[in-house]
């Protein structure tokens, strides 16, 4: 007999799984099922071209033994087996990568944290230790004649060596706790093999023991898989345990889809959405996928081929009854019957996302605000599929509608009003009475507000929605007032001139603006300016910014512009300084950092006590308040977030860089 530690992430797994994880034990029972059932269904697949490795029992089967007298429950099953090195590895490490990560978030979080992410590194085994104090694995691989042993208490490592053992497969031996032997009661595992187990496609069998009778088996599943069934015959609770079989989920899905597709080709499919996202959606390295069946029989777990990328978050089975029983992962990838499925099931996905957004919208909210971000991935990359998930796409806006779709958005649209307008930024706070929005909002435009990092890259790709173009509120042109500003720009002349001598390269251009209405200058982004989710991208990458200078606009019609233009040349310093500030205080309302904080203090100081008693009304306030907005602030005063114009989902927020749209590119 040898003896082995634990890798040391087991450790903290089974002490987090044993001390703290699960509240509910009963899953144990479901956990070492469905191992059996898998290692069935391994057993099955590899017999298919191996006749021999049956060695005269194909009765695959699951057998539960509670041993009233001494105290252990049974659970055995004649499946594939695991050698040696199988159980050393299978059940004394963890494969899945980032548990490191998990462990150490989970036990910061304790039982408030989230119970059922520990089900996705598949620690299902381990779940035995919730109910037993040993547990004792016999093992012997199918096709061999020797056995072995594993015997561990869940805390000082395991034991192995070698054992007899009747019959291939595994047998898995639970002592268990003093506080457990209601697992030893023939109702109570009955009962819970139906509500867990009932749809395994293999039989589960209760074995008895009876002074009279003896021994007796008794199958207590149903044994057919969930998927061959018709949807009227399956409830939503076998769904919701046929769902946390597979995902280990702590939670029901989100949304269901049972389809059986006839036609050329024809499979059955059962998928969920479920309702948090996994720990590694944005993993490029994560399994992922749908667990394939061919005629019942299962074939492999993990297949990405069946869905598109940006459907990864869906978790289900599919049964083709077309692909060769003998398929491997490289036939998958170009087979013309799985590309046929694919088609199929991304349409149903879609079609079942629809179904949601028309019928239970908080449910699709709060899909929109987990999944969100990869769908909008998908609009961005998938060409076939684009019009389809743009209608599925949400938004912040400035209508007084919470968010919404680009449909409900159209349908809102003025008349003569030719574009979808957006602003993007970081703070929702500063986009909300944003400069930029001054004209639109005046005009009775509605301004979609996007704050995801992919928000603007989507909009690239869509280019308009259904016929309506996109346009960006800080490059924005209305018609008519392009009129008014060229009309003024004659006008403001000698302040343009002076304006952009004091400013120099900081701006690109000054000029009269055309869309402000309370505000009295803004920086607009010139037509070719690198777009801020490109600007996002570079950054996060650790690669140089390019600087897109911007063109200062000014407010022809606000009093402090008309001052500084009525002064003409007396108080050149002066016109400078005011020049300065506005260019200043038109960075913060953009989002962005001014250049040097204490030059603008003072700045701001004498012109509060400068004769331009302007200053000290509108634009003082407003200066103010842009001040009190932005995040780079010298004053640093926050202004509260309107939750109301929350948009992406705890994702996004999680796993893509924060952005400010102007940081570092302004002047
Ligand atoms: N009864 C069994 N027969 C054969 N192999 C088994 C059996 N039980 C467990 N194993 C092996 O041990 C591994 C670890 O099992 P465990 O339940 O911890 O995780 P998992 O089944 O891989 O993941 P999940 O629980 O998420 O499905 C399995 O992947 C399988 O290879």
């Amino acid at each position: 007999m040898t003896t082995h530690a634990f890798q040391a992430d087991v450790s903290s797994v089974l002490e987090l799984v044993v001390h703290s994880l699960y509240s509910n034990r009963d899953i144990f029972l479901r956990e070492l099922i469905s191992n059996g059932a898998d290692a069935l269904d391994k057993l099955r697949f590899a017999a298919l071209g191996n006749d021999a490795l049956y060695a005269g029992d194909s009765d695959l089967a699951i057998r539960i033994t509670p041993k009233e007298e001494e105290k252990p429950l049974v659970i055995e099953d004649n499946g594939v087996g695991m050698s040696a090195e199988e159980l050393a590895k299978n059940l004394g490490t963890i494969a899945h990568s980032g548990t490191k990560e998990l462990i150490e978030r989970l036990t910061k979080e304790g039982k408030s944290g989230k119970p059922d992410l520990i089900g996705q590194f598949g620690v299902g085994f381990y779940s035995a230790f919730l109910v037993a104090d040993r547990v004792v694995v016999e093992s012997r691989p199918a096709g061999e004649a020797g056995a072995n042993r594993w015997s561990s208490n869940g805390r000082d490592g395991y034991s192995l060596e070698a054992c007899e053992k009747e019959g291939r497969g595994t047998k898995i031996t639970l002592h268990l706790k003093d506080d457990a032997a209601e697992y030893l009661d023939d109702y109570r595992l009955r009962n819970l093999v139906k509500t867990w187990s009932d749809f395994v496609a293999h039989p589960i069998r209760l074995v008895t023991e009876d002074e009279n009778e003896g021994v007796k088996l008794e199958q207590i599943n149903q044994a057919t898989a969930l998927w061959t069934r018709s949807k009227s015959d399956v409830t939503e609770e076998q769904y919701k345990a046929f769902y946390q079989n597979l995902t280990n989920d702590y939670e029901a899905p989100l949304a269901t889809l049972h389809a059986r597709v006839e036609g050329t080709w024809e499979f059955s499919a059962l998928l969920f959405i479920p309702k948090n996202a996994p720990f590694d959606l944005f993993d490029p390295n994560a399994r992922r996928g749908l667990r394939l069946f061919v005629r019942r029989v299962f074939i492999m777990d993990d297949v990405g081929d069946l869905l598109p990328p940006w459907l990864r978050f869906v978790r289900g089975v599919v049964d083709s009854d077309d692909l060769p029983l003998n398929v491997s992962r490289e036939i998958l990838q170009d087979s013309k019957a799985v590309s046929a499925i694919k088609k199929q099931l991304t349409k149903k996905v879609l079609d079942l996302l629809d179904d949601l957004a028309a019928t239970k919208p908080e449910d699709f909210k709060s899909f929109f605000a987990t999944y969100g971000v990869v769908l909008k991935e998908g609009a961005g990359t998938d060409a076939d599929y684009r019009d389809r998930i743009a209608k599925l796409l949400q938004y912040a806006t400035t209508a007084d509608v919470g968010t919404t779709s680009l449909e409900g958005y159209k349908g809102r649209m003025k008349e003569g009003q030719k574009s979808i307008y957006y602003l993007y930024g970081a703070d929702r706070t500063t986009k909300a009475d944003s400069p930029y929005l001054e004209a639109l909002v005046k005009r009775g435009y509605e301004v979609l507000l996007m704050s995801d990092p992919v928000d603007e890259w989507v909009v690239e790709a869509l280019g308009n929605f259904q016929g309506a173009p996109f346009e960006n509120a800080q490059k924005a042109k209305i018609d008519e007032a392009e009129e008014a500003s060229k009309a003024a720009e004659g006008k403001l002349a000698p302040l343009l001139t002076r304006a952009k001598e004091v400013l120099g390269d900081l701006v690109r251009e000054v000029r009269a603006s055309a869309r402000l209405v309370d505000s009295p200058a803004c920086l607009a982004l010139p037509e070719h300016a690198v777009p801020a989710y490109m600007e996002a991208l570079l950054r996060a990458n650790g690669r140089p910014v390019p600087k897109t200078p911007r063109i200062l606009e000014l407010n022809p019609n606000h009093p402090l512009v008309e001052k500084l233009l009525a002064r003409g040349e007396d108080g050149a310093a002066d016109t400078a300084s005011a020049i300065e500030l506005l260019y200043d205080a038109a960075k913060l309302a953009e989002g962005s950092s001014i250049d040097d904080p204490s030059a603008f203090g003072r700045r701001l100081a004498e012109t509060a006590r400068h004769p331009y008693g302007g200053f000290s009304c509108a634009f003082f306030s407003r200066f103010r308040s842009s001040l009190s907005r932005s995040p780079r602030s010298p004053l640093a005063v926050r202004a509260k977030p309107n939750p109301s114009l929350t948009t992406g989902g705890p994702a996004a927020a999680a796993t893509q860089p924060s952005m400010d749209p102007a940081a570092g590119t302004a002047g």
